[in-house]
């Protein structure tokens, strides 16, 4: 099972999956499929999608065309494809890309390991780039791919597409030929005269923002693309206008969720990544054995952690129980681990940690956080010569980023009267909440000090 996407979400079917970076359960996705009627299942048409991805990115002004920017190290477009991936009603997903990023495409595709994906020469234009995805659908001399009666069009650059979205605007299009998605306007939209004055300003009420997905019956869409003028194929910029003008089909508008925007300015990578780690850092699984349970420090840190961090779930088991747990943890989308180490061993739970998810799937598409929690009891070892222990952590750290496992050291400073003691272990909550929420490829392999 690969892991899941962060979020709400249950399982994720093979690959990646951006769609739960939202509130859809791919698990009730196909509870919904399995859940309809035999009469729905036999009425549902089948569905491809088409991505235009063969843009250069001119407004995000940096040389790497903006599909194959990274987030978190991990190109934007592998979010997108994760969250068509894992619906299971699409059946294949063709992504129009140039020549030159043909190579690049198929990297991605390997090392994400998304499946069901065929790749089309782009074109010119993004009208040109959806239309070649279409004669590849409609190819019928081309075995991986057929025709499906209904096709969705979706930038690679929008990743933060809902399953329910995508259900809506498909059921949406096999009933009226055509649907996309709306989202209110946020600026109002103003007419400028010939010599740059207002002219006259649009009731914003009146209109809506054209959003991504969209849906057709592929023989309407595929049909309007037969019969655009060449004009329209350079300086279009709506498939709903062509299904209009072409296919006498009025599409069905569809409202959508914020998060439908498409990433076209740097500000968009930085909001996409913000997005990211906020719904990566929504669950915390805290690794420790409880032996003597009563006044285990681990236990007071996991009690404040749980009283003071707030819209986290926790949970919590030994180690031994984290190999057994870890198909849960995969399905739950938990991406972050507080491993406390008892005081007799320096890393040998963390260690152990290590290599159960270096093991798994989990930190392929999202980077895992491990935090190695220590405690330094002052009568114990001298200080200096636990710090010297502690390095190791540079080492560990070093090889878990290799896999995508971003690891963080803490030690907390203890026995102490029972006020410093308190802050001690708030510094050290407050510290693991910074840590997961920030990812900060920057801090790794860091020992920081409550
Ligand atoms: N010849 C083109 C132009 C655009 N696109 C794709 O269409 C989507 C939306 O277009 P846009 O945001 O305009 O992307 P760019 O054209 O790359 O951006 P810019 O206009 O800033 O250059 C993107 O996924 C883009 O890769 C495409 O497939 N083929
Ligand atoms: O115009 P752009 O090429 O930036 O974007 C293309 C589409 O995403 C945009 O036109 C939407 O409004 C959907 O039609």
């Amino acid at each position: 099972m690969e892991p899941g996407p962060p979020g709400d979400s249950g399982p994720a079917e093979p690959g990646p999956c951006v769609s739960g970076l939202g509130d859809t359960d791919p698990a009730a996705s196909a509870s919904w499929l399995s859940r309809a009627g035999a009469e729905t299942r036999r009425g549902w048409p089948t569905v491809a999608a088409v991505l235009p991805a063969g843009g250069s990115g001119e407004r995000m002004g940096v040389p790497t065309p903006k599909q194959f920017c990274p987030i978190l190290e991990r190109p934007l477009i592998s979010y997108t494809l994760q969250a068509l991936e894992r619906v299971p009603w699409i059946k294949d997903i063709v992504v129009s890309v140039t020549g030159e990023n043909m190579g690049t495409m198929n990297d991605i595709i390997q090392r994400y390991q998304h499946k069901h994906i065929s790749l089309v020469e782009a074109g010119v234009t993004r009208h040109r780039s959806i239309f070649n995805g279409l004669k590849a659908l409609a190819d019928q001399s081309n075995a991986k791919l057929s025709k499906p009666e209904v096709v969705i069009i979706h930038d690679a650059v929008r990743p933060f597409v809902e399953e329910d979205v995508l259900l809506k605007v498909v059921t949406a299009a096999k009933e009226h030929g055509a649907a996309g998605a709306i989202r209110p306007l946020v600026s109002t939209v103003i007419s400028p005269s010939a010599n740059g004055c207002l002219d006259c300003s649009l009731d914003r009420d009146r209109y809506r923002a054209s959003e991504m997905p969209q849906a057709f019956l592929f023989d309407v869409i595929y049909g309007a693309y037969q019969q655009c003028s060449e004009y329209d194929l350079e300086y279009g910029t709506e498939c709903l206008q062509l299904a209009l003008k072409y296919g006498h089909t009025k599409a069905r508008l569809v409202e959508g969720s914020a998060d439908l925007w498409k990433v076209t300015y740097k500000r968009d990578l930085y909001a996409a990544e913000s997005i990211i780690k906020e719904r990566t850092s929504k669950q915390i699984y805290i690794v420790m054995d409880r032996k003597d349970r009563e006044e285990h420090i681990g236990v007071l840190l996991e009690e404040m952690l749980k009283n003071e961090v707030n819209n986290v779930k926790f949970t919590s088991g030994a180690l031994c129980h984290v190999g057994r747990d870890l198909q849960p943890i995969l399905s739950k989308q938990c991406y972050n681990f507080v491993c406390v180490n008892v005081m007799t061993s320096d890393f040998q739970e963390t260690q152990e940690l290590l290599n159960i998810l270096k093991e798994s799937n989990l930190s392929m598409l999202y980077p895992v956080v491990v935090i190695s929690v220590h405690f330094h009891a002052s009568e114990s070892v001298p200080f200096g010569e636990k710090m010297e222990n502690l390095m190791k952590i540079r080492e560990c750290a070093k090889e878990a980023k290799k896999r995508n496992i971003l690891l963080y050291g803490l030690l907390i400073c203890y026995p102490q009267e029972e006020q410093k003691l308190q802050e001690s272990l708030k510094q050290g909550v407050t510290i693991i909440d910074a840590l997961v929420k920030e990812r900060n490829f920057g801090l790794i392999g860091q020992l920081l000090v409550a």
